[in-house]
């Protein structure tokens, strides 16, 4: 895991700066300010329809703010901006090619990393996702909550120092949540910063 230097940790991980979106009539961030520091989790919780997602994808740079930035270790982010390759981001998915394997979509996904396969810390995020055999079977015939822990794995392989996740735990057992939120205050523990979205 990477060790950040004290300049580094004086740089919020994650920080949204009066982040505003719109879509039509319809205000779906008004002005979020927040900061998630390095060994933290922070969780956007909020019903349907709050604006969790929105505020994620301006993160990440998937859309646009109407007003206001986000930065991630202290880069603005934008549309592929360098920094978002340590970023494991579970947004929006699943979305896999469908005749393609488990196994190689994670290896597809990761070669627009352009490293070397494979990623740092695909044991564990394989181990975590409990796809077992299922890994080496196409993704075609696999169930809502294998395509989520597919995700999962492919957001955690990269062994990131941040990361953000939106509703991770859908499609899980409790066993496997339990396993989710273990993993992920061992990551924090050792210096990952954690946003994580949930309605419950
Ligand atoms: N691309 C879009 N075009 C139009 N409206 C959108 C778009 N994305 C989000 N919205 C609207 O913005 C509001 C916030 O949506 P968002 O998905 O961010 O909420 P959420 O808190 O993540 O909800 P959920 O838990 O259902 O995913 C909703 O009213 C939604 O309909």
């Amino acid at each position: 895991m990477h060790l950040f230097t004290p300049q580094e940790q004086a740089t919020p991980a994650i920080c949204a700066r009066e982040l505003s979106k719109r879509y039509g009539r319809r205000q779906s961030v008004s002005g979020l300010s927040f900061a998630v520091e390095a060994g933290q989790i922070c969780a956007l919780l909020g019903p349907n329809g709050a604006g969790k997602t929105s505020t994620m994808r301006m993160l990440v740079g998937l859309s646009s703010p109407d007003t206001g930035g986000a930065s991630i270790l202290g880069e603005p982010v934008g549309l592929g901006a360098d920094v978002l390759r340590g970023v494991g981001v579970l947004i929006d998915g699943p979305a896999f090619v469908p005749h393609l394997t488990g196994r190689a979509n994670l290896r597809l996904l990761w070669s627009a990393t352009r490293q070397a396969w494979p990623p740092p810390a695909l044991g564990n995020a394989l181990d975590l996702a409990g796809l077992g055999e299922a890994l080496d079977r196409k993704v075609k015939g696999y169930s809502m909550g294998m395509k989520q822990r597919l995700m999962l794995a492919q957001a955690l392989m990269r062994k990131p120092d941040v990361l953000i996740l939106d509703e991770p735990a859908n499609g899980l057992d409790p066993g496997e949540v339990r396993a989710l939120r273990e993993y992920l205050g061992e990551l924090a523990r050792r210096g990952a910063a954690v946003l994580v979205s949930s309605h419950q």
